[in-house]
C-alpha cells in the first residue's frame, strides 16, 4: 500500500498553480459542453466554480480528474502534464473530487473502502484484517475524523462519508480536492463542521475546488471565483473583489435584480385538502396537520428532524408506523406511492437518482411516465403528443436540452431536477409534495421552480414544500417546524430568518 503521507513540505506557495486547465473544448455529440475553457487553482486556495445549470461545471470536473478526455485543450497538475487517463493510480495522487453521489461502497466497512484494493497482506496474499483496520484507523486519526473504521460505510451520515472520502483522497497524496456540492444534503451545523474542516487543511496546503449554486457559502469560504457561463470561462477574480450582483450577472448574462416575491394567501373558505392525521414514521417522527386548496406548507427542520421521513410517509415512499393520509377525502393506502398518484399526488423526491428518473429515458418519457392517459388513448402512446407535451415541460421549467428526445442521462444535475418537478406536474396534481427540491438548482433556476409553485397554488393546488432551504421556505404561506421528531412551531408568513434558523435548531427564541 502507498504510506500515509504528511502534509506538504515547506512553505504554502499562493502563486503556484496546483491545477491549470487550459483551452478546453469537449464535446458531447451535437452539445458543446466546454468551449476553449479553463481555470487555474492555486495552491492553498479555495476556489468557486461556479454557473447555471449546464454551463460545464461537472464536465471540467469530469477532465481534471481524468475519467474524461478533452476534445482540445490541456491539463496540468503543479506545472508538469496530467498523467495518461488510464493511469489511475496516477490521477488518484493528484486530485480527487468528492462528489454529492457517494462513491464509496456500502457494504463494505469503513476501514475497507479506505483501503479497496490497496488491502495490507502478508506474504501468502491472505488480507491482514487487524493490519488493516489499524492502518485505518491511524488514517483517520491523522486527519481528525472520528468514526468507527469497523462501521459498513451505509450507515455514515453524509458528512462521515464525506470526512472518509477526503481522508482518503488525502491519503493517496492528493492535496487538490474538489467538492461538488457538498453542502446539499447537509443542515447548517454540518455545513460550519464541513467548512471548519476545509479552513484546517487549507491551513495545511490543502487546496480546493468548490462547486456550490448557494452563493453566500462562497463568500463564507473561498478566495477566489470562476463563472462559466454557456461552456465558456467568464471570470476568474478574488471573491472579495465580485460583488454578489456582479457574480449573478456573469451567471446570466442578464442584468437580473431578483423580483420580491408577491405573496398571494388562499381563500380562508378554501376546504381542507390535505389532513395528515397522527402520522408516525418508523424512526420515531409524527405529524398531525391540515392543509387547504391552494395553500402552500412548508415542513421545515433540519437533519435528524423527521421532516424528509414523515413527508416520505405521507407521499407512500415509506410506510408509515400508523396514522392516516387523507388527500381530497380519499384515504391513502399506506406506503403506496402508486395509489398516492391516483388520488392525484405530485411527487419531487428527495433522492432523484433513486426515486426520481430513469436515467437511460429520454425527458418526454421521464415527464410523462405517470400520465399515459394524457398522451395516447387505448394504451397507444403518441409519440407527437409526448413531444409537444415534453416541449411544454422544456419550456415552462427553462430545460437546458435541444429537445424531448435527450436521455436524462446526458442533462446536467439541475436539469435533471427540472425534468423531476415536470413529472410531479404532469398530473396537474390537488396536492404537490416537494422535498428539497431545489437542491441542485442554480439561482435563476430555483426562480423559475419556486414561480412554478406560486402559479399551481393559483389553480388551488396544496403544497408542500419540505427544506430547510430559506429561499425554499419563503414562498409559504405558513411552516411547521420539525425538530427531533416532532414540530416544535408554526409560524405564519412573515417570519425572520433568524427565528426560523433558531426555531429548526430547537431553540425557540421567544423563550431565551
Ligand atoms: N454524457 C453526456 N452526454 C451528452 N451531453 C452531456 C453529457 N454530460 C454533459 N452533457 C451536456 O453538457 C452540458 C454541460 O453539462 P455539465 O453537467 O457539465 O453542467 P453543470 O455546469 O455541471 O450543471 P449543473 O449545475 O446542473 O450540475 C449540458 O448541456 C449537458 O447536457
Amino acid at each position: 500500500m502507498s504510506s500515509i503521507h504528511g502534509l506538504t513540505d515547506g512553505p504554502v506557495d499562493h502563486d503556484r498553480p496546483v491545477a491549470e486547465a487550459t483551452h478546453i473544448t469537449k464535446r458531447f455529440g451535437p452539445t458543446v459542453a466546454l468551449s476553449d475553457a479553463g481555470i487555474v487553482v492555486r495552491q492553498g486556495e479555495t476556489h468557486a466554480l461556479v454557473g447555471r445549470n449546464g454551463a460545464g461545471k461537472s464536465t471540467l470536473v469530469g477532465i481534471l480528474t481524468g475519467l474524461q478526455a478533452p476534445d482540445a485543450g490541456a491539463v496540468m497538475f503543479d506545472g508538469t502534464p496530467a498523467p495518461p487517463l488510464g493511469d489511475r493510480d496516477a490521477w488518484r495522487q493528484r486530485v480527487a473530487c468528492v462528489y454529492q453521489k457517494s462513491t464509496i461502497i456500502p457494504d463494505l466497512t469503513v476501514a475497507e473502502n479506505l483501503f479497496l484494493n490497496r488491502h495490507a497482506r502478508g506474504r501468502d496474499r491472505l488480507i491482514r484484517w487487524p493490519q488493516l483496520r489499524r492502518q485505518a484507523e491511524q488514517l483517520l486519526a491523522e486527519w481528525a475524523v472520528d468514526v468507527d473504521v469497523r462501521r459498513p460505510a451505509s450507515s455514515l451520515s453524509v458528512e462521515q462519508r464525506q470526512f472518509v472520502e477526503i481522508a482518503r483522497a488525502l491519503s493517496f497524496g492528493a492535496r487538490f480536492i474538489i467538492l461538488d456540492e457538498p453542502t446539499a444534503q447537509l443542515d447548517a451545523a454540518g455545513i460550519s463542521r464541513l467548512f471548519e474542516r476545509i479552513r484546517a487543511l487549507r491551513a495545511q496546503g490543502v487546496t480546493f475546488l468548490f462547486i456550490s449554486h448557494h452563493l453566500q457559502e462562497i463568500y463564507e469560504i473561498c478566495d477566489q471565483v470562476t463563472v462559466f457561463r454557456d461552456a465558456r470561462h467568464i471570470l476568474t477574480a478574488p471573491v472579495a473583489d465580485v460583488s454578489r450582483q456582479a457574480l449573478v450577472t456573469a451567471m446570466t448574462g442578464e442584468d437580473v435584480t431578483m423580483p420580491d416575491t408577491v405573496h398571494a394567501a388562499p381563500a380562508d373558505d378554501a376546504p381542507v385538502l390535505l389532513t395528515v392525521r397522527e402520522l408516525r414514521t418508523h424512526s420515531g417522527a409524527t405529524l398531525s396537520m391540515q392543509a387547504r386548496a391552494g395553500e402552500v406548507v412548508g415542513i421545515a427542520g433540519g437533519g435528524g428532524s423527521g421532516k424528509v421521513e414523515v413527508a416520505e410517509a405521507i407521499v407512500g415512499l415509506a410506510r408509515p408506523a400508523g396514522g392516516t393520509v387523507t388527500v381530497d377525502g380519499r384515504v391513502l393506502r399506506p406506503g403506496s406511492v402508486p395509489d398516492a398518484l391516483d388520488a392525484g399526488v405530485g411527487l419531487v423526491p428527495q433522492d432523484r437518482h433513486r426515486e426520481g428518473l430513469v436515467p437511460q429515458l429520454s425527458i418526454g418519457e421521464n415527464v410523462t411516465m405517470t400520465v399515459p392517459h394524457r398522451i395516447g388513448r387505448n394504451g397507444l402512446i403518441s409519440p407527437a403528443r409526448r413531444d409537444a407535451f415534453a416541449d411544454r415541460t422544456i419550456a415552462d421549467l427553462a430545460i437546458k436540452a435541444s429537445g424531448p428526445h435527450v436521455p436524462v442521462a446526458e442533462l446536467s444535475g439541475g436539469n435533471q431536477q427540472k425534468v423531476v418537478m415536470g413529472r410531479a406536474l404532469a398530473s396537474d396534481p390537488k396536492l404537490l409534495v416537494l422535498i428539497t427540491p431545489t437542491a441542485g438548482v442554480d439561482v435563476r433556476s430555483k426562480q423559475t421552480l419556486l414561480g412554478v409553485v406560486e402559479e399551481v397554488r393559483g389553480r388551488g393546488t396544496t403544497v408542500l414544500v419540505v427544506s430547510d432551504e430559506l429561499d425554499d421556505l419563503r414562498i409559504c404561506d405558513r411552516l411547521l417546524v420539525m425538530f427531533q421528531g416532532r414540530v416544535v412551531a408554526e409560524k405564519p408568513h412573515g417570519w425572520s430568518d433568524n427565528e426560523l434558523v433558531a426555531a429548526m435548531e430547537g431553540v425557540d427564541l421567544d423563550h431565551v
